[in-house]
């Protein structure tokens, strides 16, 4: 069932942590080829767990993965996976240069490698600096250029951008772009829609370990991003039937006795009419347009005192 037009191909995937910790419930998640793709979530989504899972560093529960069209960790397909996952650790004293060398005679890449994955990230004037002299922004490069040391079709990437002031992240934003555009497949995961909305070609939402939107920004902000109508009407459950029915609604849930309506807010009057001809009361109409921010916020408020 491998299919070799998705580098990552996650299929219905539960990791339950020892202690009971339900960190990824049944995701489905396929990764194009060539795309830079962004998986955003809250702290706590289960991007990290995922991440894991695709290099093979932790086991899923149940389900089945496949990277590159093998199962995470197989030898001769993980050297053409580069990831970034935890901190990796540098010595503050050894340049940049000196760090890669190391890294790359532990990674067998060539000797060239180091040179080459720095001018790749922008830190070739840098090289020969200590690490510790490095700015934050410096620092995430130098992992994403270790990373990139065995020349991987496949770079995962988990919050490269996290703990950057503004500067840092559009040097990261900036990297991250010219590494999509040479073809190889990038995920990356980050908590900040605005900055996988500037980068990536899809964008896949977790929240609570579930998949929760999925698609290119344009589709999300066409699903989730148009609007809602909240409205107050009696009898509550007559007016939602009513609304269900109606061709212009995607969805509608009641919240406090009052209907969220997602739908077109320019079909305000055309529901208030349905809703009145059918011999329900309105008490109240309101209109509330979202970005995707806000729709993103939404998506991924939801919380719970248990899993
Ligand atoms: N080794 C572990 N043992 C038990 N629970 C864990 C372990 N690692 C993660 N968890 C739990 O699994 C859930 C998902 O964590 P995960 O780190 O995958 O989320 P995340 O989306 O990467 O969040 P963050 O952005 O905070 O890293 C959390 O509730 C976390 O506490």
């Amino acid at each position: 069932m491998g299919n070799d037009r998705f580098a990552i191909d996650v299929h219905q995937v539960t990791k339950r942590y020892p202690g009971g910790v339900t960190a990824v419930d049944g995701l489905t998640l396929r990764v194009p080829q060539g795309s830079v793709f962004g998986f955003l979530g809250p702290n706590g989504a289960g991007k990290t767990t995922t991440m894991r899972m695709l290099v093979g560093l932790v086991r899923p529960t149940s389900g089945r993965i496949r990277v590159l069209g093998q199962p995470p960790g197989t030898p001769n397909k993980l050297r053409r996976v580069g990831a970034l996952i935890e901190s990796p650790a540098f010595y503050p004293h050894l340049s940049g240069l000196d760090n890669l060398r190391l890294a790359a005679r532990y990674a067998g890449a060539p000797d060239s490698a180091p040179s080459r994955v720095l001018a790749e990230v922008g830190l070739a004037e840098r090289a020969r600096s200590a690490f510790r002299t490095y700015s934050l922004g410096m620092k995430q490069r130098l992992g994403v250029a270790a990373a990139l040391l065995k020349e991987p079709s496949l770079l995962i990437l988990d919050e490269p951008t996290n703990g950057l002031d503004p500067a840092g992240v559009s040097e990261i934003r900036e990297l991250l772009r010219s590494l999509g555009r040479r073809g190889r497949t990038v995920l990356l995961s980050s908590h900040v829609l605005a900055e996988v909305e500037q980068v990536c070609d899809r964008i896949a939402v977790l929240n609570r370990g579930r998949l929760v939107a999925d698609g290119t920004a344009d589709e999300l902000r066409a699903a989730l991003g148009g609007g809602q109508l909240l409205i107050a009407a009696d009898p509550t459950d007559k007016a939602l039937a009513c609304l269900r029915d109606h061709r212009g609604v995607r969805a509608v849930e009641a919240v406090d006795g009052t209907l969220r309506v997602s739908t077109d807010p320019a079909l305000a009057a055309d529901l208030n009419r349905t809703l009145v001809e059918a011999g329900i009361d309105v008490r109240e109409l309101r209109t509330v347009r979202h970005s995707l921010e806000e729709a993103f916020l939404e998506l991924t408020s939801t919380t719970g005192s248990s899993g």
